[in-house]
């Protein structure tokens, strides 16, 4: 058995990494720490979680013993933390954003903060850098946003098909954490939708940084915040380069080649659209519409679980990778519609 250790373990992606590798056949969760609930059992925060035997302790980064830790923290933390469970020689799974960017820069003009040092990282969107992961020490596991973006859209940059794409995304109130804030206050939320960070999101560097890397093309992104707990639904609006001939038969064609062999994304035929709820609990991205309009405009739409395909889920399956075991293991479940 891999023995696991969760630092952030009493926030929304430290429990969902404790609900999925309790169904791992290779795995165990053996230390969860949290510097807030120290000595409490993990049902009093995850309530569950009623009948594990794990314990919160406030694991220091030098003393842990695991070799894999998943630091679920925000980002400026897990950058104080990593390093030293690296040269201890842990595997890192990283949730946060602070070793996404490959340009320490761009990370630090848009997130405002000092970066504490480079380290070799890879960016764990498995349908892109497979074979990268396969031989990291330090994966730093992809935004939720950018996880159903760059799904929806990495084919149209490969191919070369477009120049332009617009994000727009809707998401679930989960996706900022366990703690209380204004805007995440049920009278703020419910029966209404708030775009936020309209032009600013932190997301977009990231979407940008994955989809440039195949060809020349240029991001927007926006999200609202919706009155839901779970889920991303994103539409992304590409429009078509110069002298292309794009037809919807053609798309699916290509999305279907360049996601065959993935277990995780699944293709929605018949410009059926995809479902939010269809995908909540599981690590399944569904893909569909695949419409193209007369002002050359391609629309695919995505719908991801931001805690699972967008967090905790994906970076199992990054844990899978670089432990050499089964893809599917811990993961192999539909959503929970309705
Ligand atoms: N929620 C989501 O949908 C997604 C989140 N992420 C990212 O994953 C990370 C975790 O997110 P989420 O679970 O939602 O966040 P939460 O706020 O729910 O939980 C984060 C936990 O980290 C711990 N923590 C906070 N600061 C520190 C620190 N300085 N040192 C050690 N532990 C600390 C806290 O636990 P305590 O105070 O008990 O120690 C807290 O419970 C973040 O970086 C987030 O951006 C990524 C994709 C999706
Ligand atoms: C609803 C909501 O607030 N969502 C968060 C999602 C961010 C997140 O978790 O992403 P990182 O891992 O990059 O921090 C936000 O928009 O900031």
């Amino acid at each position: 058995m891999v023995e696991i250790a969760i630092i952030g373990a009493s926030g929304y992606t430290g429990g969902e990494l404790i609900r999925l590798i309790h169904n791992h056949p290779k795995a165990e969760v053996k230390s969860i720490s949290s510097r807030k609930y120290e000595g409490m059992d993990v049902s009093k925060v995850h309530s569950n979680l009623i009948g594990s035997d794990l314990i919160f302790e406030d694991l220091k980064s030098d003393s842990i013993d695991a070799d894999v830790v998943f630091t679920a923290t925000p980002h400026g933390a897990s950058m104080k933390i990593i390093p030293k469970l690296l040269e201890n020689g842990v595997k890192v799974i990283d949730l946060s954003g602070d070793y996404r960017f490959r340009d320490i820069s761009t990370y630090e003009k848009w997130y405002g903060l000092t970066h504490t040092g480079e380290l070799d990282a890879v960016y764990g969107l498995p349908e892109i850098h497979r074979e990268e992961i396969k031989k990291s020490n330090l994966i730093a596991n992809p935004g939720c946003f950018p996880t159903g973006a760059i799904l929806a859209t990495i084919p149209l940059s490969k191919k070369k098909l477009v120049d332009r794409i617009v994000i727009d995304s809707k998401t679930g109130v989960s996706g900022g954490g366990a703690s209380p804030s204004e805007s995440f206050h049920f009278p703020n939320v419910s029966d209404n939708v708030n775009p936020y960070n309209v032009i600013s999101h932190r997301h977009m560097p990231e979407i940008q940084q994955e989809l440039e890397a195949f060809s020349n093309v240029r991001v927007s992104f926006t999200p609202h915040l919706v009155p839901v707990i779970r889920g991303i639904l994103t539409t992304s609006h590409s429009f078509i380069r110069e002298n292309n001939d794009i037809s919807s038969e053609k798309l699916i064609k290509i999305y279907k080649k360049q996601y065959k062999d993935e277990p995780f994304v699944k293709i929605l035929e018949n410009n059926e659209i995809p479902k939010l709820n269809s995908v909540r609990g599981s690590n399944y991205a569904h893909i569909g519409s695949f419409e193209v309009d007369e002002t050359g405009r391609i629309v695919i739409v995505s719908a991801i679980d931001n805690l699972v395909k967008g967090a905790s889920g994906q970076a199992i399956h990054n844990m899978n990778l670089i432990c050499g075991f089964n893809e599917t293991d811990g993961l192999n479940h539909y959503g929970l519609t309705p």
